[in-house]
């Protein structure tokens, strides 16, 4: 097991601790972890993990071979900032902020208006917290080979990882599946609603709403076959699979989650303009 990777969490919150819990005692000792975050509450809970925690950024961060940025994005310039004094030649710079473009990341972090591009953006979302997570990356022309094999690894740590070669891509990706467990929640809760006012007890609905979801998510993701074949399979002519389909169709489910997904695009977008002046 190699261990001795150090890595600063700047944010302790829902995603770190998502990381954190893929990483630590495997690709990390949690004594070379340092976590940084305002909240004594949060702190006390990394405490009891064994990592080092403070309250603001600190000496501490020079030390870190990596510094992972998890504050949300309305934040980020004053911490990115903050931390700044302590960064060094070599210092992997790892952001999961929404809409915070890698540009932005290396502007603030630069000196003698020279930017700091040893930087990887990416955007994973919350199933990395039972290591099922995916996440979309991209990097900044200043990471090598041998640091993006190292982000890689690291989100690896919790589910899968795709790369995309422009950092204004990791937008969509974050419309697609950074928020993406929300749309399934969502769908989720309302397919077990639905099944409760079909007489389902909401045991009975949650269970079969569940594991159909597993099981077309797993048959789609092992199948050679597109969706659209596989949902065509399930459908017979004339029968009860059709007869909800064209409520779908008619009610626009195709054009709700083209509007949906848009809609989180373009917030990412305006979170950019917003924050990272
Ligand atoms: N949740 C999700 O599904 C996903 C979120 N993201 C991104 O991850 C980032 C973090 O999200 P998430 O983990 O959900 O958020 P959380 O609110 O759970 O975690 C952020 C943590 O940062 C702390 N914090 C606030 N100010 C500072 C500071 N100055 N220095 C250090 N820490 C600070 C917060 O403390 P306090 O609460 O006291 O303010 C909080 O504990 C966001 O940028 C989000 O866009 C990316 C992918 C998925
Ligand atoms: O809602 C958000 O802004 C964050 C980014 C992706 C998931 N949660």
């Amino acid at each position: 097991m190699k261990t001795e990777l150090s890595l600063a969490l700047i944010g302790g919150g829902n995603m770190a601790n998502a990381l954190a819990s893929g990483l630590i005692g495997r690709r990390c000792a949690a004594g070379n972890v340092h976590v940084i975050d305002p909240g004594e509450a949060v702190r006390a809970r990394w405490d009891a993990l064994g990592t080092t925690t403070a309250a603001a950024p600190d000496a501490r961060l020079a030390e870190c071979r990596v510094w992972f940025f998890a504050v949300k994005p309305q934040v980020m310039a004053e911490v990115v900032r903050q931390c700044r004094p302590w960064l060094r030649p070599d210092t992997l710079i790892i952001s999961i902020a929404a809409g915070i473009p890698g540009e932005a990341l290396a502007r603030w972090l630069g000196a003698d208006g020279q930017p700091y591009a040893r930087i990887v953006r990416c955007m994973p979302n919350t199933p990395a917290l039972i290591a099922c997570g995916m996440t979309g990356m991209a990097a900044l022309s200043g990471v090598d080979a041998s640091d993006r094999a190292l982000a890689e690894e690291l989100l690896r740590a919790v589910g899968e990882v795709i790369w995309v070669d422009d950092d204004a891509a990791i937008d969509a990706v974050t419309a697609v599946s950074g928020s993406g467990p929300a749309y399934v929640f969502l769908f989720l809760e309302a397919l077990i609603a639905a099944g409760i006012e079909q007489g389902l007890t909401p045991e009975q609905s949650r269970q079969l709403a569940l594991g159909t979801f597993h099981g077309a998510t797993q048959l789609a993701a092992l199948s050679p076959d597109s969706p659209a074949v596989l949902r065509d399979r399930v459908t017979s002519k004339g029968g009860t699979t059709a007869a909800a389909l064209a409520v779908f169709q008619d009610r626009g489910l195709p054009d709700i989650m083209r509007e949906a997904v848009d809609a989180a695009a373009r917030r990412a977008g305006a979170l950019a303009r917003e924050f990272s002046a």
